[in-house]
């Protein structure tokens, strides 16, 4: 084909000339591509037209110039963002002797005070555009200025002044500035409503950011619908901070550490022109629950994380693997950034001079220095709260543990179930099978990892006592979502021990053994542990506990000796009482309290706890005429509330040590 034939077919490219590369008007290139500015047109974007405004006035009470800001939502679906600052700038602008400063900041992208950080030290605000996008896409707005107890205002529609800058005379009582706007539904259509349930969290979420700051939030009536149970008038301030959000976002579920690990610090750096930055943080490990993240710079969210939330896992991340090595937990070093994040809700909320975001709508943070700064500030202070907090610390680390491990165990076995299809058949490598083929007789104990070992193990009946050691705690299970069941690897060991699936897969039929039997030391710990485990087989075996299967051993807390004379003491009580009534024999009675069952002989064991002879066992049974008891009882053993968890066993676990809290 010749190279002419090749155009010969398409239109003459008439008119397309100079004059028609358009060279728009400012805000007229904001209202014909407004997804550059704010994200789109849908509903975000729409809320973030919210967010500019009340960022500005979020910057000027983090300046220090502003203590109170106001966020009301009027009936026709405008909205005002009031504060009591110094006011936006109304004199004449240098640069447009004829025009305002409001003027100038309203009608021309990147005009703003925050570029040379004089005005403003840690500001949100920072390209000079917000005010001015919000003037193109609102089909009206005010601004009212109070300055040198003078009052101001100026209107605007689609980005264009209404009217020159009014002088509305003095003013005693007010201060800042009030900004009223309603979208315009040309961009954003006109069904577009800004949502009062938004807008409230928005202005709680910056009360908690800056606890300098009093957010008060009101809402016309009209425009809250008949479900929507946001409230009409609030006031938000939080001393607190993000320690008091996170308790709040976390509404009271079960944590691994009592009170989050949080704190404020300023960083140890200063800025070049001699300012100082901060960070504030407050994170919680959660059992069975979907971890959050959120973080912010300057009170602007950051949904996609940036250099601050790196700074903050790695400090973390460090923390965990530098306590395990100093507590002796070789398996702290397998702990990785995903494992600690995987189970922990944080808020991290930095302040620096000069951020840098990723786009207008500020997703992300990318200045390099947050991450130095703040992985520094939180290191000190996880390593001291560690340190300081064992209980706390040993719980998470145990917990991490367990993560990384769980992580290890289904790498692994994706890669061996590709080799092996008839894995599933074989039983878990920990389980002491008993030697009897059939079913008949045979039981099935589920012991403590460590106390497991050697004297339950000596004092079985081999042909028909078989044992699982159960290494960690068990996941909570009321709490964990089902899909994750199946992934603890103590849980999925025990449903292939007993040979029966869980939850709608359970067949009671193919249960391996007759008897299933808890045995966990007699102290707190094991009566959680038993709590946990009964939680389970209620939750997702339950025609097991119907069926008569499950059992609880009874191990002594004593046991009492005078010559050759031997008895066991359950509590208190009957040891008491066999000390005053006497043993039979002569002389001294000696008392030796069992910390554990892995302190007692294999003798003692097999005697009081094991052989069926003469041991004693409780079945666990389901009172049918209060079956809406037994569930409330086990949402309370193990529902949302630790505390609660607690006292249910400090008051009913049989031998009780004293916690040590
Ligand atoms: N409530 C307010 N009180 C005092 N000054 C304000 C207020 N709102 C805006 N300003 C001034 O107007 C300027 C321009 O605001 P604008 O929202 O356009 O941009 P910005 O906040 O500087 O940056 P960004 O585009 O990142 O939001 C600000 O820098 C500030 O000097």
């Amino acid at each position: 084909m010749a190279a002419d034939d090749l155009f010969n077919d398409l239109p003459e490219d008439t008119g397309y000339d100079a004059s028609s590369i358009e060279v728009l008007e400012q805000l007229e290139a904001v209202r014909l591509r407004p997804g550059m500015y704010i994200g789109g047109t849908d509903e975000r974007a729409l809320h973030h037209l919210v967010a500019e405004v009340l960022d500005n006035s979020m910057d000027e009470a983090v300046a220090g110039h502003a203590n109170r800001i106001e966020l009301e939502l009027h009936a026709d679906g405008s909205v005002t963002v009031r504060d009591n600052g110094r006011g936006i700038p109304v004199d004449p602008h240098p640069k447009f002797p004829d025009r305002s400063a409001l003027e100038v900041i309203l009608c021309t992208l990147h005009a703003g005070g925050k570029f040379n950080g004089k005005s403003y030290q840690t500001s949100g605000g920072l390209h000079g555009v917000g005010a001015s996008v919000v003037n193109a896409l609102s089909s009206h707005i005010r601004v009212e200025v109070a300055r040198n107890k003078t009052l101001y205002a100026q209107e605007f529609s689609q980005g264009i002044p209404q009217g020159p800058l009014q002088n509305l005379g003095p003013t005693q009582n007010r201060r800042g500035t009030s900004f009223t706007f309603l979208p315009d539904p040309q961009i954003f259509g006109a069904a577009a409503r800004l949502k009062p349930a938004r807008l409230h969290q928005m202005a709680r979420s910056k009360a908690y950011l800056y606890s300098g700051v009093e957010v008060r939030w009101k809402c016309a009536p009209e425009m809250l619908g008949n479900d929507d149970d946001t409230p009409a008038q609030a006031s938000f301030h939080f001393p607190g901070g993000l320690a008091d959000y996170l308790n709040e976002r976390l509404h009271g579920a079960a944590t691994y550490a009592e009170a989050p690990f949080a704190g404020k610090v300023v960083f140890a750096e200063k800025f070049r022109d001699d300012t100082a930055g901060y960070v504030e943080w407050a994170i919680n490990w959660t059992p069975g629950r979907d971890a959050f993240v959120s973080s912010y710079c300057n009170t602007v969210p950051t949904p996609q994380g940036g250099t601050h939330e790196a700074g903050f896992w790695s400090a973390i991340l460090k923390g965990i693997r530098a306590y395990g090595e100093l507590v002796g937990n070789r398996k702290a070093a397998q702990v990785t950034r995903d494992d600690v994040q995987a189970g922990g809700s944080a808020m991290i909320s930095v302040f620096i001079r000069e951020p840098d975001f990723v786009g207008q709508t500020k997703d992300r943070l990318s200045t390099a220095t947050a991450q130095r700064l703040v992985e520094a500030s939180v290191r000190d202070h996880f390593d001291h709260w560690l340190a300081s907090d064992t209980r706390s610390a040993g719980a998470i680390l145990d917990y991490l543990v367990l993560k990384a491990e769980e992580r290890q165990r289904r790498k692994a076995e994706k890669e061996t179930s590709r080799k092996s299809a008839t894995k599933r058949l074989r039983l878990p490598g920990k389980l002491v099978d008993c030697s009897r083929n059939t079913r008949d007789g045979t039981e099935l104990f589920l012991v403590e990892g460590d106390s497991a070992g050697g004297s339950a193990k000596m004092a079985r009946l081999r042909e028909t006592q078989a044992l699982l050691p159960l290494r960690g705690k068990i996941l909570n299970v009321l709490g964990a979502a089902s899909s994750k069941l199946g992934q603890n690897t103590e849980l999925s060991d025990l449903c292939q021990a007993l040979g029966t699936g869980m939850g709608t897969k359970f067949n009671v039929e193919d249960l391996r053994y007759d008897k299933v039997i808890i045995m966990t030391d007699a102290d707190v710990d094991g009566a959680h542990i038993a709590a946990l485990l009964m939680t389970f087989f209620f939750t997702q075996m339950r025609p097991l506990i119907d069926n008569g299967h499950l059992y609880l051993a009874c191990p002594p807390l004593y046991r009492l000796t005078q010559g050759a004379h031997r008895v066991y003491a359950m509590d208190d009580a009957e040891k008491d009482r066999l000390m005053q009534k006497g043993l039979g024999g002569r002389g001294k009675i000696d008392v030796s309290r069992f910390k554990g069952l892995g302190e007692m002989d294999a003798k003692d064991l097999k005697e009081t706890t094991m052989n069926p002879a003469t041991r004693k066992l409780i079945r666990v049974s389901i009172d049918e005429d209060e079956p809406g008891e037994t569930l409330d009882l086990v949402e309370r053993l193990m529902g949302k509330k630790p505390e609660m968890r607690f006292s249910y066993i400090q008051e009913n676990a049989r031998f009780v040590e004293a916690l040590d809290v």
